[in-house]
């Protein structure tokens, strides 16, 4: 092999760009952190997906949310007219929600672990999609029983702007690019910040198209 060779294998192995960013007091970013299975995670989220497919959850006042969601685990984080909540039962195919991959829950509980937090097992996964123009206003996730476990978010496909907001809404918010294979933990002090997405951009991503999935992790119950 040549030393070009050599380096171009280097710089190209996307691992190698694995780094681990503090954003605030209960804030992580592992960039790049889940390169090397992302292949593998998609194929799981479009076997999920033909069982629990995408659907729009309606808000308690009655809109439609920008973006299509399902849910794989024990506990499916659904929205309708009568509120937000958890539920062992898809709505939509009237059966349990898809299981949650052992490798996806392995993953958050080893990313959680990584920047401190112990025995985070989640039993519940939200798969939401983003197209061209969807995003999601700032909000808190507060429909978990205890907040002493984090959120763990992995990003799939095309990159959007994080807000990173504080525990009121009012407050300023800082931005953070989150990019295919990216996992943001938040928990702690932060477990309750404010947060959302900015409207997805279009592009084109070399296995999730013109998408990007978010998957979050959360201990429900
Ligand atoms: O798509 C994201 O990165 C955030 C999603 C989110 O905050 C949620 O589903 O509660
Ligand atoms: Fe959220």
């Amino acid at each position: 092999m040549t030393s070009g060779g050599h380096v171009q294998d280097l710089f190209s192995d996307p691992i190698e760009a694995r780094l681990i960013e503090q954003k605030s007091a209960g804030t992580w970013l592992l960039k790049s952190w889940l390169a090397k299975d992302r292949a593998s995670i998609s194929v799981q989220l479009q076997a999920i997906l033909q069982v629990s497919p995408l659907r729009r959850f309606k808000t308690p006042n009655g809109y439609s949310m920008s973006v299509g969601s399902s849910n794989c685990g024990a506990w499916g984080w659904i929205s309708d007219q009568k509120g937000y909540r958890y539920s062992a039962v898809d709505p939509l195919t009237q059966r349990p929600w898809p299981a949650m991959p052992e490798a996806w829950q392995h993953l958050a509980t080893e990313a959680a672990e990584l920047v401190g937090f112990q025995h985070f097992i989640p039993d519940s996964c939200l798969i939401n999609c983003y197209e061209v123009g969807d995003k999601m206003g700032l909000h808190q996730d507060k429909d978990e029983e205890i907040f002493e476990h984090p959120i763990v978010s992995v990003s799939l496909g095309l990159p959007i702007i994080f807000m990173l907001g504080g525990l009121t809404r009012s407050q300023a918010y800082q931005k953070i690019l989150l990019e295919d294979s990216d996992v943001l933990i938040w928990g702690g002090v932060d477990r309750l910040k404010y947060h959302g997405v900015q409207s997805l951009r279009k592009g084109l991503h070399p296995i999730f198209g013109s998408k990007r999935y978010n998957l979050t992790f959360r201990k429900a119950k």
